[in-house]
């Protein structure tokens, strides 16, 4: 609940005039990242809204980005806990959503030490090797056919098997059609979690769902609980019974743990491995498939990826390792590219004040929300050279990558919140990209040219690509 500061310089950042009882909730319309940087323009790099009864603060220039994320950290790292995230008692385990806490500082430091450090992460490689020749057999078998190949199904699909053979060792999907039904759970929660909610906006509408969204989210958050719960209860069989073959995956790690951590149980890792998928796959499925779009929009930027693929790798069937990801700069390059014209989430996720916050001579009242808008600063012209052009080139003999360090691209946040599966989705994209450039041509269907492609945009809480992008992929043959 917002709660108005008594200090006596007390000054909110300035924004567009409201409406009452609305505020500015009609000025979001659907294509929020395009409102808010158009209205930045008028307002400034920090300005205040109030979307219904909650004050909203978005800032979109590098300096803003850089207070709230590195100066500011301390103060804004909690989160607004949106309606479609309070149900099944989701609220008070989600990793992405609880408040910094002792709950909240245990995950992030196993997720750093034990899950997804780059040593877990090298000693899992061989798992998700093993997926990508499955990849490439599939698109192999679409090749001979000729058929057209989605390309966000065909991610989808691979980006959950190497998600989940990372953190149980199998596939959660066998077949395409498995895939397609997951992928249609996460991507309703992720849309739900996006929709614009009244009950969040005027918190007196909570107990009402006006929306019906609590009740479709609980269904579809049960069927993800459910998933994972039959696989914990497998797994905890397995390891009662003699001779059980550790597998030393995540799920492995976490049930060894929580037999004497007292933060860590069964309800936890079951609404961890929620966040993490939902987390992670649509985010790291939209970068590939916006990568490819670019790709394929680019031929020039295509041929030299290709090229230098075919220099470090070979191109004649080798499968690309995660180990060859620092050998290859122009693909590093792209995938900066990609993200910084398509950040995948481009208000990162809201943070909230924890009490008041001044900057720039405005003060960021206690409880407000607050929206680092990465789309914009990502299309800034006083950064980037040409800011709509699609040039990797631009990063070749630069050092800016997308840690947290260098807030003109901070794809994945930045300060105590920032991505922790940054390294893991990093990976995903190199060897999806990568193998499926490096063994493939691709071309759009007979007649269609790359100027036609539709590069609309889809907003929920991820930036989709609103038509999917559908390709043939053509066998490289030497
Ligand atoms: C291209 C792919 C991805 C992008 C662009 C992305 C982006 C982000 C962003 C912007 C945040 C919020 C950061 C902040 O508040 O400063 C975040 C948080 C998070 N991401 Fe990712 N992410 C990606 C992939 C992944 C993957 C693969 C995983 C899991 C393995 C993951 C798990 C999480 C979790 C659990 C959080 C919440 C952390 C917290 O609140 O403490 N993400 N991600």
């Amino acid at each position: 609940h917002f709660t108005k500061s008594t200090k006596p310089n007390y000054k909110l950042p300035p924004g567009p005039s409201r409406l009452p009882i609305i505020g500015n909730l009609l000025e979001m319309g659907e294509k929020p990242h395009l409102s808010l940087s158009k209205l930045a323009k008028t307002h400034g790099p920090i300005m205040s809204l109030k979307l219904g009864q909650k004050i909203t603060v978005v800032v979109s220039s590098v300096e803003m980005a850089k207070e709230v994320l590195l100066s500011y950290d301390h103060l804004l790292s909690n989160r607004p806990i949106p309606q479609s995230v309070s149900v099944l008692n989701h609220e008070h385990y989600s990793f992405a959503f609880i408040p910094i806490s002792p709950l909240w500082r245990e995950m992030r430091k196993l997720c750093n030490t034990q899950l997804l450090s780059h040593k877990n992460l090298d000693d899992s490689q061989h798992v998700r090797r093993h997926k990508m020749q499955e990849l490439l057999s599939d698109v192999h078998r679409s090749s001979q056919i000729g058929k057209a190949i989605d390309i966000g199904t065909l991610g989808f699909k691979a980006t959950l098997n190497l998600l989940s053979n990372t953190i149980f060792s199998i596939d959660l999907v066998e077949s395409t059609d498995a895939a397609g039904e997951f992928k249609d759970v996460v991507t309703h929660i992720t849309n739900l979690v996006g929709t614009p909610n009244l009950a969040d906006f005027f918190p007196v509408l909570k107990k009402i769902d006006p929306q019906g969204i609590n009740r479709r989210q609980a269904k579809n958050v049960r069927k993800v609980l459910d998933i994972f719960d039959r696989l914990i209860n497998q797994r905890l069989k397995l390891r009662e019974g003699n001779g059980f073959d550790r597998k030393n995956d995540m799920l492995d790690v976490l049930l060894t743990i929580s037999k004497d951590n007292k933060l860590i149980d069964k309800t936890v890792i079951e609404h961890l491995f929620h966040d993490i998928f939902v987390a992670g796959t649509d985010t790291t499925v939209s970068t590939l498939e916006w990568a490819m779009t670019e790709l394929i929009r680019n031929p020039q930027v295509m041929e030299k990826a290709k090229k230098e693929l075919g220099e470090i790798v070979g191109n004649n069937g080798v499968p690309i390792e995660e180990s060859d990801i620092s050998k290859l700069p122009y693909l590093q390059a792209v995938i900066k590219e990609t993200l910084r014209l398509h950040p995948p989430v481009p208000f990162l996720l809201p943070r909230k004040a924890k009490s008041d916050v001044d900057i720039a001579g405005y003060t960021i009242p206690k409880d407000a929300q607050i929206m680092v808008n990465v789309w914009n600063i990502g299309r800034d012209p006083t950064l980037w050279e040409n800011p709509t052009l699609f040039s990797p080139e631009r990063f070749i003999g630069s050092d800016i990558d997308v840690k947290g360090r260098n807030f003109e691209l901070v794809p994945f946040g930045a300060g105590r919140r920032i991505c922790p599966g940054l390294q893991l989705a990093n990976r995903m994209l190199f060897l999806m990209l990568g193998s499926l450039i490096n063994s493939f041509d691709w071309k759009l269907e007979d007649g269609m040219r790359s100027d036609d492609i539709d590069m609309t945009e889809k907003f929920g809480i991820t930036l989709q690509k609103a038509q999917p992008l559908k390709v043939f992929p053509i066998k490289i043959t030497n």
